[in-house]
């Protein structure tokens, strides 16, 4: 382990964030809402990257009351969708000289089969291929910054995943928590390959993976949720999960914390990863694997159309 500089990370401990520029996908509801309240009570200034507008304007309304005097910016981006994708980050470019932390967090978890309006499967389209295109998009902008950070939510379900290349889009069978944990898995391999790719490249940006832990969100009880996960979601959040400020931490400490280092993957550091401080999880080998970072790499230019120019292939 050896990450913390104590086992008593608490959001307290971020450090002033104040000109610093975050974008946060998932902002409405969840982890996401969790992240820019933290980071707008440390000053940062936060670009809430949400599907739903009036929601969006809402949520960033309780968070100005909270933090009187934040800089909040909602923007709209459907990232199951391209072409919303590709219309964010041309606002994104016109508007700001500079991104200095990208948190890739919204996602879908277990909804029946339904494809994107590019024609890949949706969970796959939202947590990783939106993700993917959307970081590649914005680069020349976290290139802009002293101290650039994309952190990429993933999950601890990536360790179970079958691997997204042999039928992406679900056409032979579609499992829905089975495409959920390969989408996980997809978010892992390209947090890690990002790094690996960053490195070689002697970019001063990091990538680095967070696992918010089991967190009572919207994630376990929204409407497309099967009806056994669902009735789960409502008698196991109030049990066991955490509070989702807590469950927040690991990726709060990815994205502000000095100590919190390129490629690691940043989990809860307690029992069966369930409860405690921000500490280093551990990546599954197929999540590391450079043969499935390279092919996964090449599905996800191909399918979003998204070179990343900035960063020359690694071998
Ligand atoms: N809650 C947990 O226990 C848990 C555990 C491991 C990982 N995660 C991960 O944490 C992240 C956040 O999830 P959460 O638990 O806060 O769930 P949540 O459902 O409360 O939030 C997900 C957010 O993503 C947004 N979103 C969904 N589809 C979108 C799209 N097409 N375009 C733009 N935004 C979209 C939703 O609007 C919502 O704001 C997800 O990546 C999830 O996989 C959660």
């Amino acid at each position: 382990m050896g990450l913390m500089p104590a086992d008593s990370w608490t959001a307290e401990r971020i450090p002033a964030l104040t000109d610093r520029t975050f974008v946060v996908t998932g902002a409405t509801s969840g982890l996401g809402l969790a992240t820019c309240r933290a980071l707008a009570a440390r000053g940062a200034r936060v670009v809430l990257a949400v599907r739903d507008e009036e929601k969006g304007r809402r949520v960033a309304a309780s968070i100005a009351a909270a933090s009187p005097g934040t800089y909040l910016e909602v923007r709209r981006i459907d990232l199951a969708d391209l072409e919303s994708v590709r219309d964010f980050a041309d606002r994104m470019r016109a508007e700001h000289r500079r991104v200095d932390v990208l948190i890739n967090n919204a996602g879908v978890m277990a909804p029946p089969r339904t494809l994107s309006p590019q024609g890949h499967e949706v969970q796959f389209a939202t947590n990783h291929l939106g993700h993917f295109a959307l970081t590649g998009l914005l680069l020349d902008l976290l290139h802009a910054s002293r101290d650039p950070r994309v952190v990429t939510v993933t999950s601890v379900n990536h360790r179970r995943a079958r691997l997204p290349f042999a039928d992406p889009t679900g056409a032979r069978g579609y499992s829905p928590m089975g495409f959920y944990n390969t989408s996980k898995l997809a978010n892992a391999i390209f947090g890690w390959e990002l790094h690996r790719r960053l490195s070689a490249a002697a970019s001063p940006l990091h990538s680095i993976l967070a696992h918010p832990g089991y967190t009572a969100t919207n994630l376990q009880t929204s409407a497309t949720t099967p009806i056994w996960r669902l009735l789960l979601g409502r008698i196991g959040n109030p049990l066991l999960a955490q509070p989702v400020d807590r469950g927040a931490w690991p990726q709060l400490f990815a994205a502000t914390d000095p100590a919190a280092r390129p490629g690691q993957l940043i989990a809860p550091g307690g029992l069966g990863e369930l409860r405690g401080h921000p500490a280093q999880g551990k990546l599954s080998a197929a999540a590391t694997d450079p043969d499935h970072g390279r092919r996964l790499w090449e599905l996800s230019e191909q399918a979003t159309g998204v070179q990343f120019s900035a960063l020359r292939p690694s071998s």
